[in-house]
């Protein structure tokens, strides 16, 4: 062979196998190289859903979306999907009542509940449900009739309120302690309120409570008989679109009822029994953020309703100024007054939300005055399934915070109905708006007291980098729900173990 040839041919030997080592660095290396890419790509994924979360799910575990004097959007306003500053259908943005109701509305409403004139309650326990009289459980007016047996309870609920476990539902805890002082009660005059459908000026079947003995907390009422009350509520014709609906008055009374359950779940959630064995109450934050926090617009109706409760107190404050509060202890009932004088003339409220929510907005198409008759007949019936609730404490709560709406519907939408276009109110309805909206309060102090402790464990648990817990949307992925579910969880067992 010529040495051309040799040296052609290992030239052709030295190109195959230079290929062969490429090939063979290729075929090794693909799996390799694939399973860093995509590594990579569900990185930058998690990233990116990370970031997306925060952004969206924090609003009030962070701040709330504006400052204090933030122009807010006016009245009327009908922006509903999302926070854009202003409550929804109010006048006045979510910083400013997180402002007001820190600064100077939480503390005057606790101190105003706790006086004599304030903390007993007028009000007809017995369980006449006028819907579904076949329902054993609450249809005649005398419920001892409906004693649970003894054996039903725990030895450790034994000490709660009244001996006679009626109609409770197997739960004492919901039973309403009786125990009353005989100072309170004087003058104020009986009027029917046009929005329940109690009449107000029949003192049948009355009983006095002393609300301070019976707090809004959980009594183990759930189940069937709980659901079918919110259902018939929220299936009252008024309330099928929710939020959605494009008529201003019908979304309004949805959104009164919405906020008030929310305020209810907030007050289960804030005083729960966290264990039977030991009857261990306090904070469940499983249950606040199952029901309330993952549900921005739950949170979003608290709100609405905080404000038209507001607004319909500060519309009364020259009537709530001069009203009397005497209970026979001239001490405390000038207290009262003081408080109430405060509460109605508060000029920070004045300044920053001058009229929280506007009444005149409501009522102005051509079919107004129609559609406020039909509103108010499903709002009394709704007062009326107030007597379906078939545990006594929670009975209570319900009457008196039905009472308090209608108390509120009644002072913005009923007085120019009234020949002299004069307020008229009546003790128990003063004592129902006050306490309500004291309620709410209470509630959006304990939605940002919760929010606080999550984040504040998602920084001990080191489990979300930056943007906190906050409120999961339920359009998110279901991997986001179970890591936030397990923050909620640790936490609690970390407040447990305190
Ligand atoms: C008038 C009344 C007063 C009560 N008071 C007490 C009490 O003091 N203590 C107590 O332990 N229990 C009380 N209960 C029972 C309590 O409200 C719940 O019904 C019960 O704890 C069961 O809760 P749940 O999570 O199954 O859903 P529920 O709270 O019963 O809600 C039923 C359905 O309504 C919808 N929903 C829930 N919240 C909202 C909202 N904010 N806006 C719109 N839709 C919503 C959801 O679809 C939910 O599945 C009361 C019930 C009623 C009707």
């Amino acid at each position: 062979m010529s040495a051309d040839a040799s040296e052609l041919i290992e030239g052709d030997e030295e190109k195959k196998r230079r290929s062969r080592s490429r090939r063979q660095f290729w075929l090794g290396w693909w799996p390799w190289k694939f399973i860093l890419v995509a590594t990579l790509v569900a990185l930058v994924a998690v990233v990116v859903a990370y970031q997306q979360r925060s952004q969206q799910l924090h609003w009030f575990v962070q701040q709330p979306p504006l400052l204090p004097g933030h122009p807010s959007k006016s009245c009327g306003c009908q922006g509903l999907d999302e926070f854009q500053g202003a409550v929804e259908d109010c006048c006045c943005d979510y910083a400013t009542v997180d402002a007001l109701n820190q600064e100077f509305l939480h503390d005057i409403l606790t101190k105003i509940v706790k006086t004599p004139f304030f903390r007993y309650f007028k009000v007809r326990l017995w369980c006449d449900c006028p819907f579904w009289p076949e329902d054993g459980l609450c249809q005649l007016r005398d419920c001892s009739v409906c004693e649970c047996p003894e054996n039903e309870f725990p030895a450790s609920f034994k000490g709660f309120g009244s001996d006679h476990l009626t109609c409770q539902e197997g739960k004492p805890q919901g039973i309403v302690d009786r125990t009353l002082d005989a100072q309170a009660f004087q003058g104020w005059t009986e009027t029917d309120n046009p929005w329940t459908h109690d009449d107000e000026t029949q003192n049948g079947d009355i009983t006095y409570v002393n609300l301070l003995l019976n707090p809004e907390k959980f009594t183990g009422y759930t189940g069937v008989s709980a659901h079918k009350i919110w259902e018939a509520i929220y299936m009252q014709n008024c309330f099928k679109e929710g939020e959605r609906d494009t008529c201003a008055e019908r979304r309004v009374f949805y959104r009164l009822i919405s906020g008030l359950h929310t305020s209810i779940s907030t007050h289960i959630a804030g005083d729960y029994l966290l264990d039977e064995a030991t009857t261990k109450w306090g904070k469940s934050y499983v249950m606040m953020h199952e029901r309330v926090l993952m549900h921005p617009e739950r949170v979003q109706n608290l709100y609405f309703t905080f404000l038209f409760v507001l607004r319909a107190l500060t519309k009364a404050g020259a009537y709530l100024s001069q009203a009397e509060y005497s209970t026979g202890n001239d001490a405390e009932d000038q207290e009262t007054h003081e408080l109430v004088r405060r509460l109605v003339n508060c000029q920070q409220l004045r300044t920053a939300c001058p009229i929280p929510f506007d009444e005149a907005q409501m009522w102005r198409g051509t079919d107004g005055a129609e559609l406020k008759q039909q509103l108010q007949i499903h709002f009394r019936n709704i007062s009326a399934l107030m007597d379906c609730v078939g545990c006594e404490k929670c009975r209570l709560w319900g009457k008196l915070q039905i009472l308090g709406l209608a108390t509120a519907l009644k002072i913005l939408f009923s007085v120019e109905d009234s020949p002299a276009h004069t307020l008229d109110l009546q003790r128990n309805e003063v004592i129902a708006l006050v306490n309500l909206l004291s309620r709410l309060s209470e509630s959006l102090e304990l939605v940002h007291e919760v929010a606080n402790d999550i984040k504040t464990s998602n920084k001990l648990l080191g489990r979300v980098s930056s943007g906190g817990l906050g409120l999961p949307n339920e359009s998110k992925s279901r991997w986001f729900l179970r890591e936030a579910d397990e923050s909620v969880k640790s936490l609690q067992s970390l407040f447990e173990g305190m």
